[in-house]
């Protein structure tokens, strides 16, 4: 397995323009590869820091098939969508990303999280092959952010979500975090990526961070551990990484 990668930055700004940085590499080689760049977003604060990819003009966003780790079952310009934050911060400065490339929840099936789940892995299917051919997608990239309780994606602790060794795509309907019915991929999709990024910003996640990095455990952070052909790197500012003891390298040259 690829050791995992811990990069700082000073602050908040610094660590959008790495992130930025990092994407758009990781863009340029995928397309180069296949011709396209699959990329899974997360939401919460992670949307945010996406604003300075939008001013990057080498990214080919008309390559991009964007897909969301989880997503809230609510409808898409609900404020606790993921998508209304992707559109928020990404999509709506980059008029170049074709909106049949972007997938989102089907917004008629909200009421019904495993509908909704099922709809989502027919999505996938038509960009990853079919469910049959594939034995699960392989993202470019998926980029995760993590809760004050260890959650990544919408895979909470001690849920047996986590135990989920075959779907691509899972709804649950009793998040401990509001709005409590969501659809997520699933750990061995997003284990099986090619890269795998955290991003974490702000002093409320230094004790968690020390907890996930510097120990083994079974929180869903602790749990993403990419197949021997996938990195993992963490995207970090140092009031996050305060307390983190594991080996650290700074910034930019790093990428
Ligand atoms: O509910 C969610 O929370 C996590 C973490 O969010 P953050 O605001 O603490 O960064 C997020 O990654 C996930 O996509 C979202 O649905």
């Amino acid at each position: 397995m690829s050791p995992t990668q811990i990069i700082t930055f000073p602050d908040v700004a610094a660590l959008s323009e790495g992130l930025a940085h990092y994407v758009a590499r990781i863009s340029k080689e995928s397309i180069k590869r296949h011709g396209k760049f699959t990329i899974a977003l997360s939401g919460g604060s992670l949307p945010k820091q996406l604003a300075n990819l939008a001013k990057d003009s080498s990214i080919d966003f008309a390559h991009w098939h964007v897909f969301f780790a989880d997503e809230r079952c609510v409808p898409l310009d609900h404020e606790d969508s993921n998508y209304l934050l992707a559109k928020t911060y990404l999509f709506d400065h980059v008029p170049t990303l074709p909106r049949e490339q972007i997938y989102t929840i089907d917004s008629d099936l909200v009421n019904d999280p495993s509908e909704a789940a099922e709809d989502y892995i027919s999505q996938l299917a038509k960009v990853f092959a079919t469910k049959d051919s594939v034995r699960f997608p392989v993202f470019d990239l998926i980029l995760l952010g993590v809760g004050p309780d260890g959650h990544t994606c919408s895979l909470f602790p001690g849920h047996e979500l986590l135990e989920e060794k075959t779907a691509w795509c899972a709804s649950i309907e009793d998040s401990p975090k509001p709005p409590s019915s969501r659809i997520t991929l699933t750990l061995p999709v997003v284990n099986h990526a090619h890269h795998i990024a955290f991003v974490a910003a702000g002093a409320g996640k230094q004790d968690m961070l020390h907890q996930i990095l510097d120990s083994q455990g079974d929180l869903p952070a602790q749990l993403v551990k990419p197949t021997a052909m996938g990195t993992l790197t963490w995207f970090l500012d140092d009031a996050a990484a305060a307390k983190v003891t594991s080996a650290t390298s700074k910034g930019l040259e790093r990428l």
